[in-house]
């Protein structure tokens, strides 16, 4: 080793000196959004639902972005962004604490999609259905609620898409969670005697391919959530359960297997509902649905402002309306804010062509 090689007792010593400067710095950090508080209430700064605005998801949007854009590394711009969320959300919870509702039980994939996006610093309360957790929030028990609303391989969840019909609340934020589905068993489980595995009806089917071969004998039980089948199989020694990360520390049970979902890339993408609409971030989407005429060309008449203006059109769902026997809504997903002129000229002509178009929110584009 070279004489002048850095020591140890050196090094802890300098992580001691950069320790205290952050802790000065994040204490510092924590007093301006104190002072953010005073000054928005001064201002009366209240949404549409009455209340003075602390959580402003456009302005975090920014932060995370600027994080990600100005990280000089060696840590992984993500990672950097993921210790910043929780700074903001420590942060967000002096001012006021945030209060959620999402799909439970603890333990689902909603949950961990809700802390991503929220932090930890976040109140979370589980709801039994997504219909519940529109109510919920319509109520004013919660501000946010979170919801699956399409997987990569699964596609879309219709209860979300089928609730928004009936609701004025509106879209304010998008979280993507890269799902990761483990094979968990009790204290007293051995893999050799499982007979039953238990999961989401989702779940089953992403891994669908992993079971056939590994498990081709034993009974698939789809229940309400993975989190439910991870707390039914702690007490029964012949079964499995297929569920996440969060779900297995919650329950401790052990990973008989790791990742053995389909495909590598599964992710499901979730959707932050609340009452006020969310100002431009600089990258957002909007999210649409539309009623038709029922008359030939419908679609094509639909999509041609959109292709007039070069709008991206990130998705485009059809489901039955409420209205009556074969008529249809198209729920449609795009780039660009409802107040960038562009879109607002974009959702006129849509409208003069449509039966009826009801933007359901922009929000920014999902950082983390
Ligand atoms: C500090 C603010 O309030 C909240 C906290 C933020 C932060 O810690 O950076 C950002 C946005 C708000 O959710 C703000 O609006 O700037």
């Amino acid at each position: 080793m070279a004489d002048k090689a850095v020591t140890l007792d050196e090094l802890r010593q300098r992580i001691d000196t950069i320790d205290s400067e952050l802790l000065r710095l994040i204490s510092e950090r924590a007093g301006c959004a104190q002072q953010v508080a005073e000054v928005k209430m001064a201002a009366g700064d209240v949404g549409e639902d009455g209340q003075v605005q602390f959580y402003r998801p456009e302005r975090e949007a920014q932060v995370l972005r600027r994080i990600m854009a100005d990280n000089p590394g060696p840590l992984k711009g993500e990672e950097m962004a993921r210790l910043f969320r929780e700074i903001m959300s420590a942060c967000l919870a002096l001012e006021q604490p945030i209060r959620l509702a999402y799909l439970g039980p603890e333990g689902t994939f909603t949950q961990q999609a809700a802390l991503k996006h929220f932090g930890d610093s976040a109140v979370t309360k589980p709801m039994a259905a997504i219909d519940e957790v529109f109510r919920e929030v319509e109520a004013g028990a919660v501000q946010y609620g979170v919801v699956p609303v399409e997987n990569s391989t699964e596609g879309v969840i219709n209860h979300t898409l089928d609730s928004f019909m009936g609701s004025q609340l509106k879209i304010s934020g998008e979280v993507v969670l890269r799902i990761h589905h483990h094979l968990l068993v009790g204290p007293n489980t051995r893999r050799e005697k499982i007979s039953r595995i238990y999961s989401h009806a989702q779940s089953l089917a992403q891994c669908r391919k992993w079971l056939d071969a590994h498990f081709p004998h034993a009974e698939r039980i789809a229940v309400s959530s993975n989190a439910e089948a991870a707390r039914q199989v702690r007490t029964e020694w012949h079964s499995a359960a297929i569920a996440g990360d969060m779900a297995a520390k919650l329950y401790e049970l052990e990973k008989v297997e790791e990742k053995i979902e389909d495909s590598p890339d599964n992710s499901t993408r979730f959707l932050i509902i609340g009452d006020s609409s969310v100002p431009a971030s600089g990258d957002d989407k909007t999210s649409i649905v539309v009623a038709m005429r029922n008359q030939p060309g419908a679609l094509h008449d639909l999509l041609a402002p959109f292709h007039r203006h070069q709008i991206d059109l990130t998705r485009v769902e059809t489901r039955p309306s409420r209205s009556g026997a074969w008529n249809y809504v198209f729920f449609i997903d795009f780039r660009g804010h409802r107040d960038d002129p562009l879109i607002t000229e974009t959702l006129e002509e849509l409208r003069q062509c449509a039966a009826d178009v009801k933007v359901l929110g922009s929000y920014p584009v999902g950082v983390l």
